[in-house]
């Protein structure tokens, strides 16, 4: 699949949101897009999946294709269990065959004990495990994930990991934003940086330590916009966090595992908007060292 100069604007007289997109996204490619708050990658990102049309440019060779949004739309008048059938066969499954890899997603993402709870009722977290079984049972060619994984227990992470490995050697391709940079990192082959809307060759992330597995503090770093002298956070973050200066406009923030994904989200949240630097745990050895000797 290809971008071919690819443009969007939402309005005839609007800013450019995406400009000048060249993007090739060949089979059994991992491709992790990231960048500040604001810069297109949601945009870019419904664009190579096919929900949203460029305003120039072209997009050809897509394949079938699944994609978890940001904001999974959950006042739907079904079940979860009911609307993962339901979508089976809109990505074309019989009956019988929709109602299988439903079951298996549910089983796999543990979401039995929600199954036949009406969707408005479910959690965040829930209903992103929904989201995310309605673009896995579908075996798509090529998987966009937009922030998939917030939201998500410690399991269902590792579930979704492993399914986007499991695409990308059955010779999918997924392309992916997430607010931690090391996710997926030893599997990512491509990365890129979204710059008020162009694409810039990123680095390839290198993979975090083990330690990261391990529920211990984490450190979130936290940049202001551009220009900005200091960081504006909202005064009250989930969590309490311990907030570091980290340098001109970067503060650090420490706060409980369980904490951290409800602080990433208000801060990625926060107007205007921040920029997420980096996501580690705080025992995180070989990263202080690294840090120490630069
Ligand atoms: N449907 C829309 N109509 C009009 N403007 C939009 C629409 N969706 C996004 N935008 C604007 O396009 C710009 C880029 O937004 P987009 O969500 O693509 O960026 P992003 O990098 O994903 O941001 P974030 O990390 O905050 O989700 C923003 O200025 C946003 O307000």
């Amino acid at each position: 699949m290809h971008l071919h100069q690819v443009a969007k604007r939402y309005h005839r007289t609007g800013p450019w949101v995406v400009r000048e997109v060249d993007l090739d996204i060949p089979p059994s490619s991992l491709v992790q897009l990231h960048g500040g708050n604001g810069r297109g990658k949601s945009t870019l990102l419904r664009l190579v999946a096919g929900l949203s049309t460029p305003t120039t440019g072209r997009v050809v060779g897509r394949p079938r294709t699944a994609y978890v949004p940001e904001r999974f739309p959950p006042a739907l008048p079904f079940t979860a269990e009911g609307y993962l059938r339901r979508l089976g066969r809109v990505h074309g499954l019989g009956h019988r065959e929709s109602a299988r890899r439903a079951d298996r997603w549910v089983e796999r993402l543990n979401l039995g004990a929600h199954a036949r709870t009406p969707l408005h009722r479910l959690s965040k977290g829930t209903t992103q495990k929904v989201a995310v079984a309605q673009a896995l049972m579908a075996d798509p060619d090529l998987l966009v994930l937009d922030e998939a994984w917030t939201g998500l227990d410690q399991d269902a992470r590792a579930v979704l990991d492993a399914a986007v490995r499991d695409r990308v050697a059955e010779g999918g391709s997924v392309v992916f934003v997430d607010h931690d940079p090391a996710r997926l990192a030893s599997s990512v082959t491509a990365a890129y940086e979204v710059v008020d809307g162009r694409l810039r060759p990123g680095t390839v992330p290198e993979p975090l330590e083990p330690a990261v597995l391990e529920p211990g503090p984490v450190v979130v770093e936290v940049a202001g916009p551009a220009g900005a002298d200091e960081v504006p956070l909202p005064a009250a973050l989930p969590g309490a966090p311990l907030r570091e200066a980290a340098g001109r406009a970067v503060v650090r923030l420490t706060v409980a595992a369980a904490d951290s994904d409800a602080l990433l989200r208000a801060v990625l949240a926060a107007r205007p908007p921040l920029h997420v630097r980096s996501v580690r745990p705080a025992d995180d050895p070989a990263r202080s060292a690294r840090e120490d000797a630069r």
